[in-house]
């Protein structure tokens, strides 16, 4: 069943939240992708033409449910206000009396962005008051944050059960109907390409996937826990230790599938976390190849790069989602600008998804390359696994 679209409300003089994922890259304060901002300004558009007193909240970061002010939403009002050219001002908080000053003020085609949800540990426990103080007196809700439509947090879900009406907005729209048509039947050999930081998330998918995909490359900082649990040295590398024997049994499911697995043949690595550091490259695991105990895994090695490359020449489709390496600081990219580049090059039909992997597509000019850019990492993959994705199930029915 389709799901109630924001092109069939009529919002006038009403007051709108609407769920937005402005998890963006910030450095020094500054956002340095705006990516995410531009694809909700469709909706916020839309809202604003038709006379809605419009109230916008999202996450940024991880900031662990305590108020921080490195994970403000500030820079993110300032852009938006610049796209729209209009002000949208910015809310000291996301609950409590002040915001409901601020909301119960809003006339329409006014624009509120709320503080970061994720200041308050009840966002992510999906805390039902937290909820409804959110919803506040809004007779609407709008998700367009595809991105998070994975999470069932308060601002996704639990908002939607104290309002009148749920619907999803543009952006939550086309990224559903791209992700599932598109890769509904796909061209084979299908590729995924997993690599990024948040291990924990994504290594749970990967058994789910094999089921639709012929060839899998990991890179990143999961390749460590991998290559931990098959026994290798990995320094002081990321890893995921309760997922060990997760990895193991994924190396077991794809050797029994006959799924190809790709691990980094090789590490680039360094002492130091910063640009300009010392990077050397591991011999490769089968010959031996260890990352010694004070070095840190940083990026994919060069055997590596040669083996990934080949096997995206060789695909079909393509579902890229998590960057090769610290694609952000110049001496560790290379990987993944390799792999970026090779996937820009194919003829396949070519798949970006996450926050960071399309601020790296951006960086390395390849955004218009590929046939689709996703707002969402770990969404696009839960959605490409064939699960509902509950910031969605919970919107009403059109
Ligand atoms: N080997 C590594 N060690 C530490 N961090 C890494 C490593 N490889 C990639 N990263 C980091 O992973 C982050 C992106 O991870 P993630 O959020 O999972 O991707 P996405 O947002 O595309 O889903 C980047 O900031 C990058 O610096
Ligand atoms: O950046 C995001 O996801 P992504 O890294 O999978 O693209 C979303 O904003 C969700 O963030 P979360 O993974 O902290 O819940």
């Amino acid at each position: 069943m389709a799901k109630l679209s924001i092109q069939n409300l009529d919002v006038k003089g009403k007051e709108v939240l609407m769920r937005v994922d402005f998890n963006v890259p910030l450095k020094d304060g500054a956002i340095t992708d705006d990516t995410r901002i531009q694809a909700a300004v469709p909706s916020i558009r839309h809202l604003i033409e038709g006379g809605a007193k419009l109230v916008l909240c999202s996450h940024l970061g991880r900031p662990k449910g305590e108020p921080k002010p490195e994970f403000s939403l500030a820079p993110a009002a300032a852009r938006l206000s610049e796209l729209l050219g209009k002000s949208v001002t910015m809310a000291p908080d996301c609950v409590g009396e002040e915001v409901a000053a601020l909301r119960a003020g809003l006339a329409e085609g006014d624009v509120l962005l709320l503080e970061n949800t994720r200041y308050y540990s009840a966002e992510e426990k999906n805390d039902p008051e937290f909820a409804k103080q959110l919803a506040g007196s809004a007779e609407i809700f709008v998700n367009d944050a595809f991105g998070t439509a994975h999470r069932a947090h308060a601002s996704t879900e639990g908002v939607t059960h104290f309002v009148a009406t749920s619907a999803m907005g543009f952006l939550l729209a086309r990224e559903l109907e791209y992700l599932v048509d598109k890769l509904a039947e796909p061209q084979r050999p299908f590729l995924v390409i997993m690599g990024g930081a948040k291990v924990s998330d994504k290594i749970e998918v990967i058994n789910a996937l094999m089921a639709k995909a012929d060839a899998f490359i990991i890179g990143g900082a999961m390749a460590y826990t991998f290559r931990k649990a098959q026994g290798y040295e990995i320094g002081k590398s990321l890893v995921e230790n309760d997922k060990l024997e997760l990895a193991l049994d994924i190396l077991k499911n794809a050797d029994a599938k006959g799924v190809r697995f790709l691990l980094p043949a090789d590490t680039r690595i360094t002492q130091e976390f910063k640009d300009g550091a010392e990077t050397q490259v591991t011999a490769p695991y089968a010959e031996g190849g260890a990352i010694p105990a004070d070095w840190e895994g940083i990026d994919i090695g060069d055997q590596a790069i040669e083996d990934f490359v080949k096997e995206v020449k060789s695909s079909k489709t393509i579902v890229w989602n998590g960057p090769m390496g610290v694609f952000e600081i110049g001496s560790f990219a290379k990987g993944t600008q390799k792999v970026a580049e090779a996937v820009a090059a194919t003829d396949a039909v070519t798949i970006v998804g996450g926050g960071d992997s399309v601020t790296a597509a951006n960086k390395f000019g390849i955004a218009d390359k590929v046939t689709f850019i996703s707002t969402g990492g770990g969404a696009s993959l839960e959605l490409l696994e064939g699960k509902e994705l509950p910031g969605v199930a919970a919107l009403d029915e059109a």
